[in-house]
């Protein structure tokens, strides 16, 4: 098949967002694997996407030319055992969206020797505006380099790393970053509706701004602290709200949480990478 096939290891959350945007991106639903424990999981996954499913993740495995381990942390050592057969002998690109996992961990689990990239995610590939950032240890290929970033560049916006432990801040920053702004949005949807706005005008005003904000950061000439400026009038309603945002210690709040996101990372790779 021209346009090679693809088997997720997990069919999960992440593993969804990808196989949504794949096909709106236009790759075929025949060409896509996806091997999880649970029918009904499969059975929604080849209901909305057409794709092929299976239990075994052996089965999958064996059609791929690309296989994705979209398993949690905890679960990708036992699941790369059920697959490190046919990988040694297909010698096929092993392309890890978990967090924290270290490559040399995820290469041993397989056998050893196996060309694996890592790559976070995150969850708007969906609507294939995804942030992928991608690094590859010493046996990838460069076909298989362009095997892997095609995937990801199918949903959304792709950059490689040169040194793998920039991973875990990548996976504070992009990764679980999409939870950050639904968080604020969650926010300020419920503040809103303190001051007596309806649910529903809260929820679209907050969806609309947020919408557009990132817009105007992505793709205008200003940086964001210059947009915020744009906004600020001096002694207006927005200079009042931002300072109350700083005193709260927002910026700071911030720092903590990404680096509680980076530590978290690490301790992932220590905890669940051992032999
Ligand atoms: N959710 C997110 O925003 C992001 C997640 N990731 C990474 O993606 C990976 C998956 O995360 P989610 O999709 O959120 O988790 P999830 O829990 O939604 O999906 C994991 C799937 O793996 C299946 N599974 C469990 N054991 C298995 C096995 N032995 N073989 C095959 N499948 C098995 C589960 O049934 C489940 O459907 C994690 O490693 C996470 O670190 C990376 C970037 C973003
Ligand atoms: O929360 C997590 O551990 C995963 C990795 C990045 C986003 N979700």
């Amino acid at each position: 098949m021209s346009e090679g096939s693809i088997a997720f290891i997990g069919g999960g959350n992440m593993a969804e967002s990808l196989v949504g945007g794949l096909i709106a991106d236009g790759r075929s639903p025949e060409s896509i694997w996806v091997a999880d424990p649970f029918v009904d999981k499969l059975d929604e996954l080849r209901y909305r996407h057409k794709v092929n499913v299976t239990q075994e993740n052996t089965e999958a495995a064996a059609h791929a030319d690309v296989i994705v381990m979209a398993v949690k942390p905890q679960v990708l050592r036992e699941a790369a055992a059920q697959i490190k057969d046919l990988v040694q002998e297909n010698r096929s690109v092993v392309l890890s969206i978990a967090a924290g996992l270290r490559e040399p961990d995820i290469s041993r689990w397989l056998g050893g020797n196996v060309p694996v990239v890592r790559a976070m995610p995150n969850t708007p590939a969906l609507l294939q505006t995804g942030a992928t950032v991608l690094y590859a240890n010493s046996s990838v290929d460069a076909e298989q380099k362009k095997q892997a970033e095609t995937i990801m560049a199918a949903v959304g916006m792709t950059l490689w790393v040169e040194e793998e432990g920039h991973m875990d801040a990548v996976t504070a920053t992009s990764g679980s970053g999409p939870a950050y702004f639904f968080l604020v949005m969650e926010a300020m949807q419920a503040a809103a509706q303190s001051l007596g706005l309806p649910g529903e005008v809260a929820e679209k005003l907050v969806q609309q701004t947020a919408l557009g904000a990132a817009r105007m950061a992505r793709e205008g000439e200003d940086d964001a602290a210059t947009l915020r400026e744009k906004v600020t009038s001096p002694g207006g309603t927005t200079a009042a709200a931002l300072e109350v945002l700083r005193e709260a210690g927002i910026e700071e709040t911030f720092t903590r949480a990404l680096t509680a996101a980076r530590d978290r990372s690490r301790s992932l790779s220590d905890e669940f990478g051992k032999d």
